[in-house]
């Protein structure tokens, strides 16, 4: 069976959350790419980067992907460069896929200081510019909606998300 809805997105946009929070509602299991990464790791994430590199990174996250596609859980949240992956937005087609929109101001409020994001430890905001700018375009080519979340509070993305799921 597919995921009931997979979600896309930058960081910050709110997929940990929002998808954590959707999946109780829906009573439907929760998974995340990036937890079932640092099982296959046997490490959190900034210390894949940092002993193997940020390529063995993305290596581990294509495969955690297809496994998830496949195994068929309710809400699957992606990590935020997953789409970077050819092979990955091929794999989405089919799928019900859910971008959850965010932009620069409210992203960095968002992913402030915290250390739990490689990518993001050097120069935060430029970063996030550069990287929403980078795949913007590719969060729309996999996304079958689009669900805007700045300024608006988890609860009210979970609904709207909700809203768009077959009864
Ligand atoms: N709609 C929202 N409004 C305000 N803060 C949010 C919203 N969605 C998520 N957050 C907060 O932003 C931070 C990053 O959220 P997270 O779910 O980890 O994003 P992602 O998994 O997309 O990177 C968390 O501290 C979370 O509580
Ligand atoms: O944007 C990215 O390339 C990344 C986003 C992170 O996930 P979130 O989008 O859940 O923060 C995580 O997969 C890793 O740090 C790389
Ligand atoms: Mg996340």
């Amino acid at each position: 069976m597919a995921p009931v809805v997979v979600l896309v997105g930058a960081p910050g946009c709110g997929k940990t959350t929002v998808g954590r929070a959707l999946a109780d509602t829906l009573s439907v299991e929760f998974r995340d790419t990036d937890v079932d990464i640092e099982q296959m790791a046997g490490k959190p994430i900034p210390e894949i980067f940092i002993d193997e590199g940020e390529a063995h990174f993305r290596t581990l996250e294509r495969a955690a992907v297809a496994a998830a596609l496949a195994g068929g859980t309710g809400v699957l949240a992606l990590g935020g460069g997953a789409v970077l992956a050819e092979e990955t937005r091929a794999a989405l087609v089919g799928h019900r896929v859910v971008h959850l929109s965010v932009e620069l101001p409210d992203a960095v409020k968002r992913v402030g200081l915290g250390a739990g994001r490689p990518l993001l430890a050097i120069n935060p905001r430029a970063t996030l510019k550069h990287l929403l700018d980078q795949r913007r375009p590719l969060y729309a080519e996999v996304a079958t909606d689009t669900v805007v979340t700045d300024g608006r509070t988890p609860a009210a993305v979970v609904a709207e998300v909700a809203a768009l799921l077959p009864r």
